[in-house]
Formats: C-alpha cells, sequence, structure tokens
C-alpha cells in the first residue's frame, strides 16, 4: 500500500485522444480512467462504510487487496477488492466530480465525502459510468459487509423517503427493511443479495433495482438511471426502467412508481436526445410524463465503455418495436482477447478498421438498422472484452441476448479451442430460456492472414458437433464476410422467433430434432 506522498502507479493512459500517455487514475473497481479524456469525472467505487473512512490507509485497508494510489496531484484510487461471491464488483459507485484534490480530501473523511455525495446529489455529475457492478449516486449506504446486488442503483438519500410515501405496497425505504415494489421491471429486491453474507444492509433512502445491467448516466441537470440497456422483447413490458429522478420531478416519477405498483408498467421516461442536449429543464417542467425511450451507449472516440456518452433512440417500449418499426435486436460478441470482435464490429458498423486497436474493457456496443428478409432491424451489437482479467465485467451483460457470435481468429489455434468454453461462459451467465435453441454464430476471423492454424472444415466439424450453428470465415481487416455473418445472426433470431411464435399458436415444432434452417455456411 502507498501512503501519503509516496510515488504513485505509474500506469499511463492507453487510449486515443487527449489523455494519451498522461497518467491514469486507477479506480477503485480496477477501471483505469484517464483524467484528461475523462475530465476529471472520477468514478470512485467502494464496498465499505463511508462513514468509517477517515484516511486512505483505511480505505486501503478496508479493501483488502487493494492499493491505493495517490500523489500529489493526482486522485486517488484504490484498487479493490477482487471480487466477493462473483460479484463484479463489490461496492457502491459515487461518481464524484471535481478536481483531484477535493477528491482526496472526499475520501479522506466520511464528512467530506458526504458532501460531495450531496453534491452529487445535486446533479453536478457529467460523466456517466457504465459499469456492471453496484452504482450508486449520492448514496449514503451504511454497508455491512453486505455486498449488494450488482446492477443495484440506489437513490440517493432524500429521494427514498419521497418515494416511500408513494409506494404503497412496500416498506419504507428508510432504516432496515428494503422495500419490494411490485413492478415487473425494475422492480425492488426483497432479499438483498442471492450472495448475501449474512450481515444487513442498511439504507438511508435507496431503491433496489432488479439486477440486471445497469447504466447510470449523467447528467447536467438530471438524473437517470436506467438499469437495463435492452433489449426491448415482446413480453409484454419494457425491460427497460428508466428513472428521471432529478430533484424538480421526482413528483413525476413518484406518480409513475403509485402507478406502477399497481400495473407494474413502470416504463420509462422519455429524454429526447434534444433535450438532453439543448433543455437545462428537466423534463417535467416540459409538462410531459414521458415513456418510451432506449438508452444506448455510444461508442466514444475513447475504447472505454466507462466513458461512453449517450445517444438516445426513442423507441416503443412496452412493446416489441423500436424506431417506429424496427426490431431491436442485441448480438453479443464473444471470444479470446484480440481475434478481432471489436474490429469486426467496427467493420460492421462504422467500415473502419483500426491495425492498432486496443483491448475491450468490460463491454461497449454500437448499434445498426438494417433490413433483413424485409424486416427491420436494429442490431445492438455488443462487443465484449476477451480477456479472462474482464470476465466479471463483460458477463453481466450476457443477459437478454438474442444471438451470441463466438468468434476465435484462424491463425489462433488456441482461441478455436476455447470456443467451447465461451459458449458454456455464455450458457451459464446468459440464463437463455431454450439452450437448446439459442442462436449461435461461429465467426473465424482473420482469414486474411497466411498463417493459418485452423481449417475450415475443422471449424464446420466444430459447428456441426455444437448445434449445427451457421460458421463464416470473416476479415475485419479485408470486410470479407462481415455483413453477411451479421445478417446470419438476425436469421437466426428472427428463425428462432418464428418458431416460438409458431409453437404458440400451436403449429407442431420439434421440441428434439435440429434447429431450423436459413443457416449460414455450416449447415
Ligand atoms: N489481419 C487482421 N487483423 C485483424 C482482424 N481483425 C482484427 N485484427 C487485429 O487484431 C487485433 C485485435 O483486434 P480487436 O478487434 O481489438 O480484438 P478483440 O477480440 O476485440 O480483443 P479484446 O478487446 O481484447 O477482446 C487488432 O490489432 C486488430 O487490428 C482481421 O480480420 N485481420
Amino acid at each position: 500500500m502507498l501512503g501519503p506522498g509516496s510515488a504513485s502507479k505509474s500506469v499511463t493512459c492507453p487510449y486515443p485522444g487527449p489523455g494519451r500517455g498522461h497518467p491514469m487514475l486507477v479506480l477503485v473497481g480496477g477501471f483505469p480512467i484517464c483524467a484528461f479524456c475523462c475530465q476529471s469525472c472520477i468514478l470512485l467505487v467502494t464496498h465499505v462504510t463511508f462513514k468509517s473512512i477517515q484516511t486512505f490507509e483505511e480505505l486501503s485497508e478496508t479493501f483488502g487487496r487493494g492499493e491505493v494510489i495517490y500523489d500529489d496531484d493526482r486522485v486517488v484510487v484504490g484498487h479493490p477488492v477482487g471480487h466477493r461471491g462473483g460479484a463484479p464488483v463489490d461496492g457502491h459507485a459515487a461518481l464524484v466530480q471535481g478536481p483531484p484534490q477535493l477528491l482526496r480530501h472526499v475520501v479522506r473523511t466520511q464528512a467530506v465525502l458526504q458532501r460531495q455525495v450531496e453534491l452529487v446529489a445535486g446533479n453536478k455529475i457529467h460523466k456517466a459510468g457504465f459499469f456492471p457492478g453496484y452504482v450508486a449516486v449520492g448514496l449514503h449506504v451504511e454497508h455491512r459487509s453486505q455486498p449488494l446486488p450488482p446492477q443495484t442503483v440506489l437513490l440517493p438519500q432524500g429521494h427514498g423517503h419521497r418515494l416511500q410515501q408513494v409506494i404503497q405496497r412496500g416498506q419504507p425505504l428508510q432504516g432496515q427493511r428494503i422495500v419490494r415494489l411490485p413492478a415487473k421491471r425494475g422492480s425492488v429486491v426483497e432479499q438483498p443479495d442471492s450472495r448475501s453474507m449474512g450481515e444487513e444492509v442498511v439504507i438511508h433512502g435507496g431503491l433496489f433495482v432488479e439486477q440486471c445491467p445497469g447504466l447510470v448516466a449523467e447528467t447536467r441537470e438530471w438524473r437517470l438511471i436506467c438499469p437495463k440497456v435492452c433489449p426491448i422483447k415482446d413480453d409484454g413490458c419494457s425491460p427497460l426502467v428508466h428513472l428521471d429522478l432529478s430533484r424538480s420531478n421526482s413528483r413525476l416519477l413518484a406518480e409513475q412508481l403509485q402507478m406502477a405498483g399497481g400495473c407494474g408498467t413502470v416504463d420509462a421516461f422519455r429524454v429526447t436526445r434534444e433535450m438532453w442536449e439543448q433543455s437545462s429543464t428537466p423534463p417535467e417542467e416540459n409538462g410531459q410524463l414521458l415513456v418510451d425511450a432506449a438508452v444506448s451507449v455510444a461508442r466514444s472516440s475513447v475504447k472505454s465503455t466507462l466513458v461512453g456518452h449517450l445517444v438516445w433512440r426513442p423507441c416503443w417500449v412496452g412493446g416489441n418495436m423500436i424506431s417506429g418499426k424496427s426490431l431491436l435486436l442485441k448480438v453479443i460478441l464473444l471470444g479470446d482477447g484480440g481475434v478481432g470482435k471489436s474490429s469486426l464490429m467496427n467493420r460492421y458498423v462504422t467500415d473502419r478498421f483500426d491495425s492498432q486497436s486496443f483491448h475491450t474493457i468490460g463491454v461497449e456496443f454500437l448499434n445498426r438498422d438494417l433490413e433483413v428478409d424485409g424486416r427491420l432491424v436494429t442490431l445492438q451489437i455488443w462487443d465484449t472484452a476477451g480477456q479472462e482479467r474482464f470476465k466479471s465485467l463483460r458477463t453481466p451483460f450476457y443477459r437478454g441476448a438474442d444471438c451470441c457470435l463466438l468468434t476465435f481468429a484462424v491463425n489462433d489455434l488456441q482461441s478455436f479451442q476455447n470456443l467451447g468454453g465461451w459458449k458454456k461462459e455464455f450458457m451459464y451467465y446468459s440464463d437463455v430460456k431454450d439452450p437448446d435453441r439459442f442462436p449461435f454464430v461461429v465467426l473465424g476471423n482473420k482469414v486474411d492472414m497466411d498463417q493459418r492454424e485452423v481449417g475450415g472444415d475443422e471449424a464446420r466439424a466444430w459447428c456441426e458437433e455444437s448445434g449445427c450453428c451457421p460458421y463464416f470465415e470473416t476479415s475485419a481487416k479485408d470486410d470479407t464476410n462481415v455483413t453477411a455473418a451479421f445478417e446470419a445472426a438476425v436469421r437466426e433470431v428472427l428463425a428462432a422467433e418464428d418458431q416460438i411464435d409458431h409453437a404458440l399458436l400451436g403449429s407442431t415444432i420439434d421440441l428434439h430434432g435440429n434447429r431450423k434452417t436459413s443457416r449460414g455456411s455450416c449447415c
């Protein structure tokens, strides 16, 4: 552990952009963020009782395996923590904006932290953390060794009290009870966590939101917390719950929640991009009770999901369609680090290839609209970090995927041999309802390379053995088969959904037989 005045660990920013080469802030979640890239906005993650933190050293000790890094002009930070109980990051996160010096003080004493947190609660945050762990903004949480569920969103102190007034069937948020909000989605979890460590959590004004990949996004004027970014499913309710929590519109939020208490359909507060960009007025003051919004995180110029900015996509929620008439499908790219997942996604969406791309941290996604067999689709492509050390950052995002693109590089035998492991990991974390019918597509990338270690026949044989998934040999570099592969993914999903539709309509479906046709080159 480093103490005050000791040299900071030298981590420099590898990302393209203004911060490149500058020291990184190593976050307590293990995420490095460059002060230049993210404009002095710092994501501070702790899983400790803030009250108990007096010094960096204590912070560090609390983190156990962590280290605390700081020097005179750079900020803190600790490294946790590792993972307890399999949680991505056992902690709460507070987004803290301010100069490093302030942050240092913030961490030094709980009182200051509290103040800063209040500042945060006062909508001072301007960056988003795309963060698969616990996210709490402006929180006041007493954390008694109890890791909260991942993707928990805690509302700042004060909001809980207001919410409790309107959550009729719930219990007070204040104190030791955790409220159950009887909404289908975005519901409050009654038990703190399946990974409960048996100790209680005391929340002072908070709201648990259902476990799902979380996005806490900020804000010039208001805070918006959406616990899940897509996909939108035709299951009669929206998986999106966007809660606009600005002070001034908490009344509307309250009303919305109240309604939700009855019918379980809090959907979303709509925040249009224009509103976001142009207006400093919270939506409520525009007289709108807003629904129908989805959010996507635009790929920022920085290859980090942590500092992505937000783009708003109007869509339907509570139905199955978005963007007017387009179906949103989430596909996820999995495979070893360096096989070319990001490159494939970028080639497909932006038609660019970067010969020196950086490893992905966590996940990122890009959308592309396309038409397949007469159907309009918005393909949401999730690119994941293939490196083992990022496992806990990517796995929370498997849920809700409609198709999985298992990727290897044809010049890397090991990446091919690992495909089975990737499939297993996906099945384990994605929680798909019908594993036997879940659509996979296999991509053998980098076919432009001379030194092949995996033959096409070998790969096709694997695909056949693994449920006869389509196989495509691609090159993100040369743009070989990239479009075909993504379109195949869409066809796989549509075919799978058609099958379900038929089943629902009473048509016969061969539950034990082979999967549908319309496949790629494998079968
Ligand atoms: N020759 C060739 N190189 C490629 C191709 N696709 C990607 N690359 C290169 O392979 C390297 C890794 O590519 P990425 O797209 O970052 O790989 P990734 O799978 O996203 O890696 P992680 O983010 O670590 O999981 C980069 O240097 C790319 O330029 C390809 O089709 N052909």
